[in-house]
């Protein structure tokens, strides 16, 4: 059997073939499937090609996958467009063999293997997702312009604001403010608003993009930018917590809890805080490596719904191949 993952973020699109044996046969990468920003009908360009593109590496066709499951970015947000997403694998699958769903379940599947538990995703924008005994619940990620608390979108803004109180004097001038410079060449400070508004039109990957370097200033020691991260381990946190109750965790009960998307990779600084304020919240926490890349999970994740789990050993075979 041969189960596709499909993980759609708001920066790229993954996809990754594997047998039940836990091969893995192909992957690929391509632009943002994220229809709220880039439309339905270039969104499901992007689903199509890359699902013929990734048969095309692995040697087979799109009717030799036994399931396949696609993480949509905002898929569920917005009920009205629910029925256009499930839509669009039809060129290629048939409908009982694949379901479409948010991708918040990539991380949660590819973090805890589709155990219960919950995890946290921050990548452009931010969301949590659990399961416990069946039963399912999501926190957070309401989108960039008034939520994605702890995301890269969030920490790129909260940059800004501080690149602007540095600027004009309100704060002193660290780390972030030469950095900033260092990047964007321009003439005086407020061009950052040239560069935000009119060149870079406000889109939610570039502004996304700076968190990288608020992780630089604040690993150089930048005080007022380590704050950022410590203000988003706790927003990050809180979603987790939630969740807990929402869920009905039992008030003894271990809870399983991992993290995925770009913020967590190569920041000790959020992960450390992110861990302290859980252990802050409730001592029951236990944090878990994320297991697989969340297009792993989605492949993982299709073989479930199919009703045909991975088994232990083909498990074991992903996490030494395809991790
Ligand atoms: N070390 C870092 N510190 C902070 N942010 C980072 C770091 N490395 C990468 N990022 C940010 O992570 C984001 C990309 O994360 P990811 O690849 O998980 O996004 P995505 O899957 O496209 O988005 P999403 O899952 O939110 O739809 C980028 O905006 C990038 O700036």
């Amino acid at each position: 059997m041969i189960f596709l993952g499909v993980d759609g973020g708001g920066t790229k699109t993954a996809f990754v073939l594997i047998t039940s044996d836990g091969e893995v046969l192909a992957r690929h990468e391509s632009a943002t499937c994220y229809y709220l920003g880039v439309g339905m009908d270039k969104a499901r360009e992007t689903v199509l090609k890359g699902i013929e593109e990734t048969c095309r590496r692995a040697g087979i066709t799109p009717a030799d996958i036994t399931y396949t499951f696609l993480g949509l970015p905002a898929y569920g947000e917005v009920s009205a467009d629910v029925a256009r997403l499930d839509a669009i694998p039809q060129a290629l699958l048939s409908t009982e063999r694949y379901r479409c769903d948010n991708d918040m379940i990539c991380g949660w599947a590819a973090s805890l293997g589709c155990q219960d538990g919950i995890n946290i995703v921050s990548g452009t924008g931010s969301i949590a997702y659990g399961e416990l005994r069946g039963r399912k619940a999501r926190c957070g990620g309401w989108g960039e312009l008034f939520s994605d608390e702890g995301s890269a979108y969030w920490i790129g803004c909260q940059a800004l604001n501080l690149f602007s109180r540095m600027a004009d004097g309100r704060l002193t001038k660290d780390i972030l403010y030469d950095l900033i410079h260092e990047h964007y060449p321009c003439g005086n400070d407020l061009d950052i608003c040239d560069l935000v508004f009119n060149q870079w039109q406000g889109e939610r990957g570039k502004i996304a993009s700076l968190a990288q370097l608020a992780c630089e200033a604040a690993t150089g020691g930048d005080k007022k930018t380590r704050e950022i991260f410590f203000q988003a381990a706790h927003e990050l946190a809180l979603m987790v917590d939630t969740l807990r109750s929402s869920l009905g965790f039992a008030a003894n009960e271990n809870i399983r809890v991992s993290y995925s998307g770009g913020v967590f990779k190569g920041n000790d600084i959020i992960l450390e805080a992110f861990a302290y304020e859980l252990s802050k919240l409730n001592g029951n926490y236990h944090i878990s490596l994320p297991e697989y890349p969340p297009s792993l999970g989605a492949a993982i994740y299709a073989a479930k719904l199919n009703g045909t789990p991975l088994s232990g050993q083909a498990l074991k075979q992903l996490t030494v191949h395809g991790g």
